[in-house]
């Protein structure tokens, strides 16, 4: 998924080439609040649970003292009210002034009738930018110290433009559900249309309504269920490279071997295509990563030079772009045929869960629905898939081993869990019940490491959010950073604590946790994956642990986080593997007959509405 993090920030100056007047704001916006470029996050100091930190150097420790002075004064600075911004008003000003003037209160009061009203509206609590203060980290962090300060809803300001900050988890819902039709995806959709074009994630309105309400029931039970064997199959793939790595005794950098298993997955869960991505580098792999990278580099850049007509058509890097969305799309319209003929040629009996065993992608659900659909917004739906299902996905299982590798308690009441309940099998649909830990373990690494941090809308009608009155056009992100680490939702916000989540309790989600808790967002525009990744975590994370213990490599980097689509790191997570002394494990696979009747018998697990369980 995408969110704000997109929008990194580049050096601090801006350069006007004045394309859209909106962008050029968001740049000064982000310029602001910029951010740990690949060699300059924060080192994490707040995410470890048990007051255990990252291995530190020498010089590691003294960029954490440096890191955590440099909080302290931003703290310091915020509380001073350095980035208040006085309300007081032009209209109160001149009435104070013409009334000391000896000017006579009955004439002020007819003359500034006319603002009465506004005036005594309440406004929301303002802060504006000081570039300096809050450099050098993920933005979201000094977002954090803004909210503790000024509260649920704050309003930023730089320049002319300003932004809503909302980290209150009832402002959240309604804007995200209660009134979710006022509000579109703003300035995401811009940034994103180059690779996504009207796909799901950035669509509004009518185009939106009908994609979505085509694609959900293309989720089912019984395609998820089958999806765990892939998901099986899959990390077994990783596992191998892992033992290998193993046996060499070579440390493995887990982020884009993540990075690299979700894109495997996505790949054959999307349109049955095999990215073989965890050995093979080139071509069409190389060519999505070419896109994806272009699509942070864009959030992130100071100047949308690719809105300079010329520049795509000169630019060596544009058009290497440009080859490689030829060479995805020309993929995909590949795929889409293929499928077509398979669909044209099979003995069509659609239904509800219809799904075709030699191929259950997506593709061939939607194409055998009949849906009613171009070749082009096939396309951007599938890329936005793509997408939104492999970079989070890969982010969610790099934080749960950075997580898991600081926290050995957890670590080893994981693998208690995962060796009692698997043994030496492969998961099934039926597992995905029982590894009760494993899910409290995943639902606890996404609040800590929210994919994306923050979620982005635009006012499309005026509003009020709490009891402050918002105009249409409002830019406001939606800190799920915020929410899932405030301290008036959570005992010990930082610690890392799969324990909150009482094991029989129900999954929790953003209606159990009252909007206080948004792994997949809430309301209409909630995540379609979220159980198709919730499994596919579990599995993973099952399968790994059983086979190996994880460590971070000694004389590694630190662990520094930083934005992109989701949130990375900033070196890499590197670790050391080493298998773990138990007899050795030989999967066996179940056929996806076995695991198509399984799923008749299970229930879902997520989307729970039990009661409103009290934060912990
Ligand atoms: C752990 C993995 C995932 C996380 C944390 C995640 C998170 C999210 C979040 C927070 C949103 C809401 C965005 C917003 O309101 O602005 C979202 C939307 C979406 N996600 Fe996911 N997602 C994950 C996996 C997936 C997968 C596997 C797929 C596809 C199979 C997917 C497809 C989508 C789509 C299409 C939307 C847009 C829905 C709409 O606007 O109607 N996601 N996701």
């Amino acid at each position: 998924m995408v969110g704000l993090g997109w929008w990194l920030f580049g050096p601090d100056f801006l350069v006007l080439v004045v394309v859209d007047e909106l962008k050029l704001i968001f740049f000064a916006f982000l310029l602001g609040f910029s951010v740990a470029g690949n060699s300059k996050g924060c080192v994490i100091s707040c995410s470890s649970s048990n007051g255990k930190e990252p291995e530190s150097t020498e010089s590691n420790g003294i960029k954490k003292t440096a890191e955590e002075k440099r909080r302290a004064e931003l703290s310091a600075k915020i509380a001073s009210g350095a980035f208040t911004v006085e309300n007081s008003g032009v209209p109160s000003f001149l009435r104070d002034g013409l009334s000391k003037l000896g000017i006579q209160s009955r004439f002020l009061e007819s003359l500034f009738r006319w603002n009465a009203g506004r005036e005594l509206l309440p406004k929301v609590p303002e802060a504006k930018g000081a570039i300096s203060a809050i450099r050098s980290e993920a933005f979201f962090i000094p977002l954090y110290e803004l909210f503790i300060t000024y509260g649920g809803i704050f309003r930023l300001t730089f320049g002319p433009k300003s932004f809503l900050i909302v980290s209150d988890p009832a402002i959240a819902k309604h804007i995200l559900r209660d009134n979710a039709k006022a509000y579109s995806k703003g300035i995401l959709a811009e940034i994103l249309d180059f690779v996504m074009g009207k796909g799901l994630i950035p669509a509004d309105g009518e185009i939106w309504r009908v994609r979505r309400r085509a694609i959900v029931p293309a989720l089912h039970m019984k395609y998820v269920a089958a999806m765990i064997n892939l998901f099986g199959q899959a990390t077994d793939r990783l596992c191998k490279k892992l033992d290998a790595a193993a046996s060499d005794g070579e440390d493995v950098e887990m982020e884009s071997l993540f990075s690299r298993l979700t894109l495997d997955i996505i790949g054959k869960a999307l349109f049955n295509y095999d990215f073989d991505s965890l050995t093979n580098d080139a071509g069409i792999v190389e060519a999505v990563y070419t896109v994806l990278r272009e699509a942070e580099d864009r959030s992130i850049a100071p100047i949308p030079v690719w809105e300079i007509p010329i520049w795509k058509d000169i630019s060596p890097r544009q058009r290497k772009v440009a080859a490689a969305l030829k060479l995805i799309n020309n993929t995909l319209d590949e795929l889409i045929t293929i499928c077509k003929r398979m669909v044209d040629e099979e003995e069509l009996q659609f239904h509800e869960e219809y799904m075709n065993e030699q191929d259950p992608s997506i593709l061939h659900f939607l194409l055998a629905s009949g849906d009613d659909v171009s070749s082009k917004q096939l396309r951007d739906d599938l890329m936005t898939m793509l997408i939104a299902g492999h970079e989070t996905s890969a982010a969610v299982l790099t934080w749960t081993f950075y997580l898991l590798s600081q926290n050995p308690d957890v670590m080893a009441k994981l693998q208690d869990e995962v060796d009692s309940i698997l043994g030496d099998r492969f998961p099934t649909i039926e597992d995905m019940k029982r590894l009760k830990y494993t899910t409290r373990v995943i639902n606890e690494s996404l609040r800590l490491y929210p994919q994306p941090p923050v979620l982005i809308r635009r006012s499309m009608e005026d509003d009020v959010l709490d009891k402050y009155p918002i105009k249409r056009g409002e830019d406001i992100f939606i800190s799920v950073w915020n929410l899932h680490r405030s301290p008036t939702n959570w005992i010990d916000a930082d610690k890392f604590n799969p324990e909150r989540w009482p094991l029989d309790g129900p999954n929790p989600n953003e209606t159990n946790q009252n909007f206080s808790y948004l792994p997949f967002g809430g309301g209409p525009r909630k995540c379609v994956g979220d159980m198709f990744a919730t499994f596919e975590n579990i599995t993973a994370v099952a399968m790994l642990v059983r086979q190996f213990n994880f460590q971070l490599a000694l004389g590694a980097p630190p662990v520094g986080l930083t934005t992109g689509a989701t949130i990375h790191t900033t070196q890499g997570l590197n670790m050391t593997v080493t298998r773990r002394a138990r007899p050795p494990i030989v999967p066996i696979l179940e056929t996806s007959t076995q695991l198509a009747d399984s799923a008749a018998k299970v229930e879902p697990i997520l989307g729970q509405t039990g009661q409103v369980i009290p934060a912990r």
